[in-house]
């Protein structure tokens, strides 16, 4: 069994059909791309696992346990978090502050939540010097850190991470990548969502390409790597 199994699920904005029969599982520990052109039903995807949008047909499932009509904090308390595009941190509040609301509404012991305050300080340590700073006072680069630091305050197993790199400079993708790899490392599941592709085949373990809300393929990112002919027929490039 797959710590997530999505089964061909169908979701629609009102009228419009954008998800069309979509499977995809992430096994645990591993960390997973999923790559497509703009438009293409990446975020939809993420939004449908984490409970934002329910799908109308198919069975999203994590740990074994049918999630599909599940609402967002249900998923989250389940353990799954989203670390949504567009960095949305709450900007009149701390950097502390922030962090405290990554596990409230979450059943998580004292000694736990300093366990991953520690761990998500030692990935990263900017944000600890800057506890008592407000988000928005902070660069772009720092809020998306805060963004998925705060995202893993909840003890997710898995974590679902929208275009992470977007607008960030070259120095600190380079970071951001390091620190997914780690955290991926220390045992958390990573479904990534990248506009970056080379970055998300470099990084994971295998790879789902989507277009017009289809998966058209997948297989391990060092093959996809390879595949001329899929990326520049779906993700433009090559
Ligand atoms: N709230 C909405 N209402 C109607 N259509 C929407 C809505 N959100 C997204 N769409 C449409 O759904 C399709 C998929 O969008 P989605 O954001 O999932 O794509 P994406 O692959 O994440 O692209 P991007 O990289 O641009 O974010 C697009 O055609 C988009 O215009």
């Amino acid at each position: 069994m797959s710590l997530l199994e999505v089964e061909r699920i169908n979701t629609f904005y009102g009228q419009s059909h954008i998800l069309h029969d979509l499977s995809l599982t992430v096994d645990e520990g591993d960390l997973v791309t999923l790559v497509g052109r703009n438009g293409a039903g990446k975020t939809t995807t993420l939004e449908s696992i984490m409970g934002f949008q329910t799908p109308r047909s198919g069975t999203i499932r994590f740990d074994g346990t049918d999630v599909t009509r599940n609402k967002p904090h249900e998923t989250s308390q389940a353990g799954v978090s989203l670390i949504p595009e567009h960095r949305r941190v709450f900007p009149e509040l701390t950097v502390g502050e922030n962090l405290r609301l990554g596990h409230m509404g979450h059943d998580i012991e004292a000694d736990r939540i300093d366990e991953l305050t520690d761990r998500v300080y030692g990935y990263f340590p900017r944000l600890e010097e800057r506890e008592q700073q407000r988000a928005g006072q902070m660069s772009g680069g720092e809020q998306q850190m805060l963004a998925i630091a705060r995202g893993l305050l909840s003890d997710p197993r898995l974590l679902l991470v929208d275009e992470p790199t977007e607008g960030l400079m070259p120095s600190l993708v380079e970071r951001l990548r390091n620190i997914l790899q780690q955290i991926n490392e220390d045992g958390i599941t990573i479904l990534l969502v990248e506009q970056n592709v080379e970055l998300a085949l470099d990084i994971s373990d295998y790879g789902y390409v989507i277009d017009e809300g289809e998966i058209k393929a997948h297989k391990p990112s060092v093959e996809l790597k390879r595949d001329e002919e899929i990326k520049s027929r779906y993700l433009a490039l090559g």
